[in-house]
């Protein structure tokens, strides 16, 4: 009979920490803490909550009867590394430095690897990341810019929306290789990617200005105006860097990262509440519109994701304005957890070796 692997999967997001524990492929539990932007506000930096993340993990896993030492490997989301093929990597020394000094900026997946790590050596057991935010299969044309000094970046929902794409794909009866799919993955970020063929040919940076606003972040802005507003002297570079993610979008109009408390105040007829919530909604569509272009409408499915595509008022909106283009798939929350044990499950089977960062 072949070994069963005992793997904790750790999964720190911008509104939540998502903790998991599976045998193989078989769910022990699973939770999720939702964290509101009051929070979330009180650390200055990502890395100041390494503990209070820690802290709920590992209380987590008590509470639901797991005990750390009979855990086989751990496997975090990872996070802002250097852009990287997708895959499953061992955690190492030089990672963990990268997602502790931000190499690429920061965000809740960091501390995803650097947990994991902590955890595990603790019991001498290895610990991997699997399909990094940073994961880089943009083609060419779509790194331009417009600007010389900038490039632009892959920083995206990695793991879910690969792990979602190939659910569609699969259940197309097709590989995740033989089909176009547009996947919007809508949580506190939001991220819109074009898959040509299993490669994510064009996303937009989910992190740092571009694409739909989300609960959490601008998304992308008038930039002539933005300019302005950076050197009028109101703002430091931080408080800048802070409209644009953690403060941005839902936060910055409505106080709330949470979705559900926005659906509140529309059902209690706040007017602005409603715009606001329909304009994310009108951006993601136009994202998916972009992404039906670049894959020059060869488009076999369209998966909307994610927390908020729990919203039936918010996929709505979308569908009305995109399913023309083609067959749209609904799979609120994410396949996440599970495409992370399955990540450090195949290396544990010896199906695949670990990459090295
Ligand atoms: N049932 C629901 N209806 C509407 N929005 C929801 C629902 N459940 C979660 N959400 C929203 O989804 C967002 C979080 O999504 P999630 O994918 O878990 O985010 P992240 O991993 O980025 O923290 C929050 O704004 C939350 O309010
Ligand atoms: C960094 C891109 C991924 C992202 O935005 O994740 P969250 O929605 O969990 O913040």
């Amino acid at each position: 009979m072949s070994k069963n692997f005992k793997i904790l999967a750790i999964n720190p997001g911008s509104t939540s920490t998502k903790i998991a524990v599976f045998n193989n492929e078989e769910l022990v539990f699973e939770k999720t803490l939702r964290h509101s932007s009051e929070e979330i506000g009180r650390y200055e930096k990502i890395s100041d909550q390494f503990e209070f993340r820690k802290t709920v993990i590992e209380e987590a896993v008590n509470e639901n009867g797991v005990k750390i030492e009979e855990l086989d490997a751990v496997v975090g989301r990872g996070g802002l590394l250097k852009p990287i093929q997708g895959g499953t990597y061992k955690v190492s020394d030089n990672m963990i430095e990268d997602l502790r000094v931000g190499v690429l900026g920061e965000h809740a997946s960091n501390l995803g690897g650097i947990i994991a790590k902590e955890i595990a050596d603790k019991i001498n057991v290895p610990s991997f990341i699997v399909d990094p935010v940073v994961v880089d299969e943009l083609q060419d044309v779509a790194r331009i810019s417009g600007m010389p000094e900038i490039e632009r970046k892959s920083i995206f929902h990695a793991l879910n929306q690969k792990a979602t794409a190939r659910r569609a794909a699969a259940e197309m009866g097709k590989g995740y290789e033989e089909v176009n799919v547009i996947v919007a993955h809508m949580g506190g970020g939001i991220s819109v990617g074009a898959h040509e063929m299993g490669r994510v040919i064009d996303v937009a940076n989910a992190l740092d200005g571009e694409g739909p606003f989300s609960p959490e972040r601008s998304g992308g802005l008038p930039v002539g105006d933005l300019a302005k507003m950076c050197f009028s002297g109101k703002y430091t570079l931080d408080d800048i860097k802070k409209k644009i993610k953690g403060n941005g979008g839902i936060v910055a109009y409505l106080d709330t990262n949470d979705a559900r408390e926005v659906e509140k105040m529309i059902e209690e007829g706040n007017e602005k509440a409603k715009l606001v919530y329909e304009a994310m909604a009108y951006q993601v569509a136009k994202e998916i519109g972009a992404c039906a272009a670049v894959l020059k409408g060869k488009v076999d499915a369209i998966v909307l994701t994610g927390g908020i595509a729990y919203s039936k008022m918010f996929v709505k909106w979308i569908e009305e304005r995109i399913s023309f283009i083609g067959e749209v798939k609904v799979y609120p929350g994410e396949d996440e957890m599970i495409a992370l044990a399955q990540g450090g499950l195949r290396v544990l089977k010896g199906e695949e070796e670990a990459k090295t960062y």
